[in-house]
């Protein structure tokens, strides 16, 4: 059944005027999506422009990827935020830190001079980064995100996982690139912009360790196996500065994570 046609009456008439009238498909699919009705937004934006971007189907508290079915916990809708449950089991969750606890460095970030990747102490966890498809795990992990986001796997930078410990943390941050930086021009040649972001918990934390958004209040606890996802534009294709976030210092225990970053165009 289509989203669009399950909207009720008076809401299929307020769209036809609007369309009528010229507004952009985009404004009015974000005062759909700002009440909510996620799936009627995103179709109204592929049917009536070019625009493409991750969607993951929320008519129901579930969806059934083509190797899973996976729970959705939590919702926000301005920025978009969601929660997946289970979306790894506890084998694979155990089966990427084995390989990635014996490639772990420092881990660096984004210059915003001139877009190199450097240390620094905002960011206090150990990394490592994969290719895309580097190993038989992240295949399978890749394309399960892709069947959920519905996102092309090309589209994705290649994974990384991170390891927390006692104080470790990641200060609050943007994963986009801000147009207005300089550095922004050179990062985002390839792929575009950040679209989105998917986090995958690896590991339980005994205290600390949230994935923190200041702007919005809120905070997601780690928890093995579950996976968060945010986009970071709306849905007019502009940045969205409700998505900071936060990797807070991890107190108890170690945090491992696996971060993948959807670009806008295919990320060679
Ligand atoms: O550690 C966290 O919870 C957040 C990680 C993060 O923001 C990132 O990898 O971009
Ligand atoms: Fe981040």
């Amino acid at each position: 059944m289509s989203a669009l046609k399950s909207l009720e009456k008076e809401w299929q008439e307020w769209l036809k005027i609007n369309l009528a009238r010229g507004v952009p498909a985009n404004n009015l699919a974000a005062s759909l999506f700002e009440r909510g009705w996620v799936d009627a937004a995103y179709e109204l934006i592929s049917k009536s422009s070019n625009q493409k971007i991750p969607h993951i189907n929320m008519t129901n508290n579930y969806v059934e990827l083509s190797d899973k079915k996976v729970s959705l916990s939590f919702v926000c809708y301005k920025p978009f935020v969601t929660v997946i449950n289970d979306f790894l089991s506890p084998e694979e969750c155990d089966a990427l830190i084995s390989d990635a606890d014996q490639k772990l460095k420092a881990s660096r970030v984004v210059d915003p001079e001139d877009g190199s990747f450097v240390e620094h102490s905002a960011r206090t966890s150990t990394s490592t980064g994969y290719h895309r498809g580097e190993i038989d795990i992240i295949k399978t992990i890749e394309a399960r995100i892709a069947d959920l986001i519905n996102w092309p796997v090309d589209h994705g930078e290649g994974l990384q996982v991170l390891r927390y410990e006692d104080g470790g943390e990641y200060r609050p941050h943007f994963d986009f690139f801000d147009p207005a930086k300089k550095s922004s021009r050179l990062v985002t040649k390839q792929g575009g912009q950040r679209v989105g972001t998917f986090l995958m918990y690896l590991s339980e934390v005994d205290s600390g360790g949230s994935t923190r958004f200041p702007n919005l209040n809120f905070e997601i606890r780690p928890n093995k196996g579950s996976a968060l996802y945010f986009a970071n534009t709306n849905l007019k294709g502009e940045i969205e500065p409700l998505t900071l976030h936060a990797g807070m210092p991890v107190t108890e225990g170690v945090k491992y994570l696996a971060t993948k970053w959807l670009r806008e165009k295919p990320y060679i």
